[in-house]
This record gives C-alpha cells, structure tokens and sequence, in this order.
C-alpha cells in the first residue's frame, strides 16, 4: 500500500494540461485562465472625484467662498481649469478639472446661486482616486481559477475575452446493482444513488464538465458497455466496485481494457481501496464506494488532478491549521481523515472530530466543515495540539 503522498504524485504524473480557447468574460466565471491578462488601461483612467460635492484649489479654510463655474459628473467632464476663488460642481466618478487638488463634500458647503460658502468644520480629505491608483496600462493578472471578484477586475482592464483551459470533460460512472436514481423507486434490497450527486458538484467547482453516465450493473458487460459512453472524456472517473468483493468489477474490467494501473489501495481511511492508471489514454480514478470515502478521495486526489488538467502549477490540497478541542488517540498505520467541525478562534480555529467515523454516515458528512488531518502513525494528541484540516 502507498501512503496518500506517493498516490498523489503518481495521480498527478497521468495529468497533462489541456489546451486553451478564448473565452467571453460573461462566460468565464470558474474557468481556468492560463495565461496573464494585461491591462489595456490605467484605471481609473483619470484622476477621478470620490465624492459629490465641489472641486477647489489650493487650501480651502472654513467660511472661505467660491464661484461656482460648471459642473462635471460622471462621463461627462469640464474642460477648463479651476483657478483660485473658483469651484466646479463635481459628481462621483467625475473626471477631476485641472488645477482642482480637493473635492469639498457637498455636506461642508452652503450654496446661494452661484456661490459657495464652506462650513465652518470642513471634512478634509482630498477624495480625489489618482489616475491609475487601482492599476495601470500593463499590469498583468496572473493565471487562476476565475471568481467573480477577477471578472470585475478584467472588465475594468477592458478584457473582453480570456484564454482559458478548456474544461476537463469528466465521465462519472456509479457501480452497483443496489443504485437507483434519486425519485425512483427503490425496490427491498436497493438504495439511492448519493455519491454521484457530490462528486458532480465538487468537479464542477474545480473546473470540470460532468458527464453522469447511466449506473453500471454489476456485471461485466455492463459495466464494459458503461466504459464505451466515456469514449471521449478527458478524465473517468468510477465509484464503487474497487474493493475486494466478488462482485468488485471495476479494476478486472478496466484492466481487460487496457487499464495502466498506476497504484490500487492507499494507506488512508477512509478510502483504502481507491485506483488511478491511465486508460485508453485519460486519467482514470477508481474511487471507493462508501459514500465518505468516495468524497474523501475526491478532495484528495480528483480535485488536484482536475486542477493539473486545467494547468494549476501547484494543484494538491492545500491543508490549513487549526487547534485540537479535544484529545484524539493514536492515528494507526494509515492516515486518517476526521470528519470535524470547526469553531472560531482567537487565533486558530477549533477543531472537534465527530464521534462517529463510520465512512458511511452521510448525516456526519454534511454537519462537517473539515476533514482533520491525523497523518499515519501520529502519535495521540491532546487538546491545545495544532493540526491540519483541509476544508469540505
Ligand atoms: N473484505 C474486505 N471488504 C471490504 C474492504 C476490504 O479491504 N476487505 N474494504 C472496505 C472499504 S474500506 C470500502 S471503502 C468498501 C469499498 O468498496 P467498493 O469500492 O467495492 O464499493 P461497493 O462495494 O460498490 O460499495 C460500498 C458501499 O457503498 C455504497 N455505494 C456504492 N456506490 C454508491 C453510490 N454511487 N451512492 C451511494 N452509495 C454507494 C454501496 O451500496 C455499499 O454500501 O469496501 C469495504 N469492504
Ligand atoms: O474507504 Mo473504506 O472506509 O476505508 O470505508
């Protein structure tokens, strides 16, 4: 058995980076863009007012007077200068005269025609956002998974469309004569079909385009014919039969196929029996049937191998830290991934693993926000004790 390190890197060995198409920024949120994007503008393009109010020169005082000589407002600026005695009408946004070095708020000010009296407690902030103090005409935006935070950035850049990886096509396929889909009806000995609606909504996240296949019945030909619709994924991806059981299909049927074997089992738990190899020339993950266990393995190994099909130079885990808020006992010969709450801290967070581990309890899954990290053979723990987490 591999501790999950060395399946790790042998996961992300069969990951070469797709290739990259233009995207329209409307259609870019959660794609990889893989190459920098450069600024086509300073922005703001102007030194620009922060405030509604008055533009003025030199240092205004409290009770000095202005004559009012034009107005800008946002998209439509002044074109002439301010000199001393004078102020111009000034909106948010506004591109700021010449000669102006302060916006006045309107609050400080008493106005009567075309003149302006300034309070007697003036605020006194210049409120003028400097030509490019956001970013400037060639700042670059480096490679990332999109959020909607950088959509806005790349719009002001005036970006209209980025190259971006093109999604990973990821085909899903479920194992098991018990599965049916959830609404159906079940019959004695059967149950619903859960693991495929988590794994769907984890890949997409990451990146991926999921193709859910129809469920493979536990029997060569189906699951062989159920392996001929992922013709064309970039990425496949099974969900139980990868045990030990005779009815364990998938790693005699992917071998007959061609199955590379990169590694069966890792020294984790959940998880244990869990496949990569490469077939016919794509990624395969082989993961475990037990509802957490195939959820703890796709955090490890299928989220890092979407990012490094996407491009991501640093795709693994990134584990976070947190604080023990109890005392947890010697972790065993394989790592073990603690389904666990989190609580605030002062500083780190608290850190509290679930009673029960069974990696079938799907009600445990969705109570925990983090999987608490106990590598293999750490020693027992007590509360106080800083460990690794990886969020869920
Ligand atoms: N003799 C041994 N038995 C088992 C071992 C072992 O080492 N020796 N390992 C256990 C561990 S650990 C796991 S994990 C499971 C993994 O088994 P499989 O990958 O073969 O999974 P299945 O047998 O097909 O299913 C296990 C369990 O999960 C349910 N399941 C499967 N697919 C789904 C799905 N899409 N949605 C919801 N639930 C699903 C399935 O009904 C079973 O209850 O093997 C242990 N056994
Ligand atoms: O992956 Mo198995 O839990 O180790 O149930």
């Amino acid at each position: 058995m591999i501790s999950v390190q060395e399946a790790l890197a042998r996961v992300l060995a069969l990951a070469t980076p797709l290739d990259a198409e233009s995207v329209p920024l409307l259609q870019a949120a959660g794609r990889w863009m893989c190459a920098p994007a450069v600024a086509r503008r300073d922005q703001p393009p102007f030194a620009a007012s922060a405030m509604d109010g008055y533009a003025v020169c030199g240092t205004p005082k409290p009770g000095d007077s202005f004559t009012v000589i034009g107005e800008a407002g946002a998209g439509h600026g002044f074109s002439g200068t301010i000199a001393a005695g004078q102020a111009l009408r000034i909106f948010t946004g506004a591109p700021v005269p010449e000669g102006a070095t302060r916006i006045v708020l309107q609050e400080d000010v008493q106005r009567e025609g075309s003149r302006i009296t300034l309070a007697d407690s003036l605020d006194t902030g210049p409120h003028i956002r400097p030509q490019g103090q956001d970013f400037r005409s060639g700042d670059s935006l480096g490679p990332r998974l999109l959020r909607p935070n950088d959509l806005a950035l790349l719009a002001a850049m005036n970006i209209p469309a980025v190259l971006a990886t093109r999604r990973p096509v990821l085909a899903l396929i479920a194992t098991g004569d018990e599965l049916v889909m959830p609404g159906e009806d079940p019959g004695p000995d059967q149950i619903i079909a859960s693991n495929n609606f988590a794994l769907k909504a984890l890949a997409e996240a990451a990146g991926a385009e999921v193709r859910l296949l129809p469920i493979a019945r536990d029997t060569e030909a189906s699951l062989r014919a159920v392996f001929d619709l992922a013709q064309g994924a970039d990425l496949i991806v099974t969900i139980g039969g990868a045990s030990v059981g005779d009815h364990d299909l998938v790693a005699r049927v992917a071998g007959d196929l061609g199955l590379e074997r990169a590694f069966y089992k890792v020294a984790m738990r959940p998880g244990k029996p869990l496949m990569a190899g490469r077939l016919r020339g794509v990624p395969m993950l082989g993961l475990p049937g037990n509802p957490v266990s195939a959820v703890v393995g796709a955090h490890l190994f299928l989220l890092p191998l979407i990012r490094a099909l996407l491009g991501d130079p640093a795709p693994e885990p990134k584990p976070l830290r947190a604080t023990l808020t109890q005392a947890v006992a010697e972790a065993g010969p394989r790592a073990h991934y603690m389904r666990a709450k989190l609580v605030p801290g002062p500083g780190l967070p608290g850190i509290t693993p679930f009673a029960r581990q069974d990696s079938a309890l799907l009600g445990v899954l969705a109570e925990a926000d983090a999987l608490l990290i106990r590598p293999a053979g750490d020693v027992a723990q007590q509360p106080g004790a800083a460990v690794d987490y990886l969020p869920v």
